[in-house]
């Protein structure tokens, strides 16, 4: 199902406010570190599906500064543990116990963890794991040094997997329009696809399998059947 299906699956796609008051209200009851966890979970999980180890061993994951960029270093860590060889590009590290954690759990792996883009990334790696911005992306000019990132990001010719909103689109709205937008070929939404899902038309998975019905009833979306033990669905 292309992603023009996304609010068909699922009810209905979230504003950024929403996704915003979803989170909060979720955060209630469930600490920021065992959500995290999951959400990473999940997208190790899709991007296995994705891109199969076997073919696809190497992906060079990109963090940002808050909680999307936490859900990459907790995929990098489960992809790890799938087999995979990541590296992680990391330039914002935040100093909140979590993030030094999670930090010092990828650094135990031995996996790379940089500051910039490394020359050759394109020979070296499979694929682009976009972990850089979330949903409380704010748009407008680029704070460096994400301002030079995600332009680099956008000229690979990696196959791009963006997690929850592809980085530097506007939640609500979708891409600006230019060269520089990312155009990922894999989505991954996390709890519900945002608004800005309804421009994306490729591989879309949703991840986050840890809502309440009651959540999911209040905000008025649904979540189709995971299968099994599943941590991800197709869209
Ligand atoms: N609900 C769930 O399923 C879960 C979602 N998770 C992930 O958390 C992100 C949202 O995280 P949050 O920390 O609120 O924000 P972001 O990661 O989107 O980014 C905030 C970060 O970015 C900076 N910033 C904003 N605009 C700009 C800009 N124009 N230039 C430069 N920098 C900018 C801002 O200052 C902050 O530092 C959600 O999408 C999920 O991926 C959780 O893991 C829990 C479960
Ligand atoms: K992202």
């Amino acid at each position: 199902m292309a992603s023009s299906g996304a609010s068909a699956a699922c009810g209905r796609l979230l504003s950024a406010a929403e996704a915003a008051a979803v989170d909060e209200e979720l955060f209630e009851s469930f600490s920021v570190d065992s959500l995290m966890e999951l959400a990473g979970l999940s997208v190790a999980a899709a991007l296995a599906d994705a891109f199969p180890l076997s073919s696809h061993p190497r992906p060079l994951v990109v963090c940002g500064p808050g909680n999307n960029g936490g859900d990459g270093l907790v995929a990098a860590r489960h992809l790890w543990h799938f087999g995979y060889r990541p590296t992680i590009i990391y330039p914002k590290r935040s100093q909140k116990p979590l993030f030094v954690n999670l930090a010092a759990q990828v650094g135990a792996l031995g996996i790379p963890v940089l500051d910039a883009m490394p020359p050759g990334a394109d020979e070296a790696h499979h694929m682009l794991l976009d972990c850089v911005f979330g949903f409380s992306f704010k748009p407008g000019s680029l704070r460096a040094p994400f301002d030079a990132i995600l332009p680099a990001m956008a000229a690979s010719t990696l196959p791009l997997v963006s997690v929850d909103v592809p980085s530097g689109w506007d939640v609500d709205s979708g891409p600006a329009g230019g060269a520089d937008d990312l155009r990922p070929a894999v989505l991954i939404s996390l709890t519900a696809p945002k608004a800005c899902a309804a421009h994306f038309d490729g591989r879309h998975y949703l991840g986050g399998r840890f809502v309440p019905p009651a959540i999911l009833e209040k905000y008025g979306f649904t979540q189709p059947a995971f299968s099994g033990a599943e941590q991800f669905v197709r869209l």
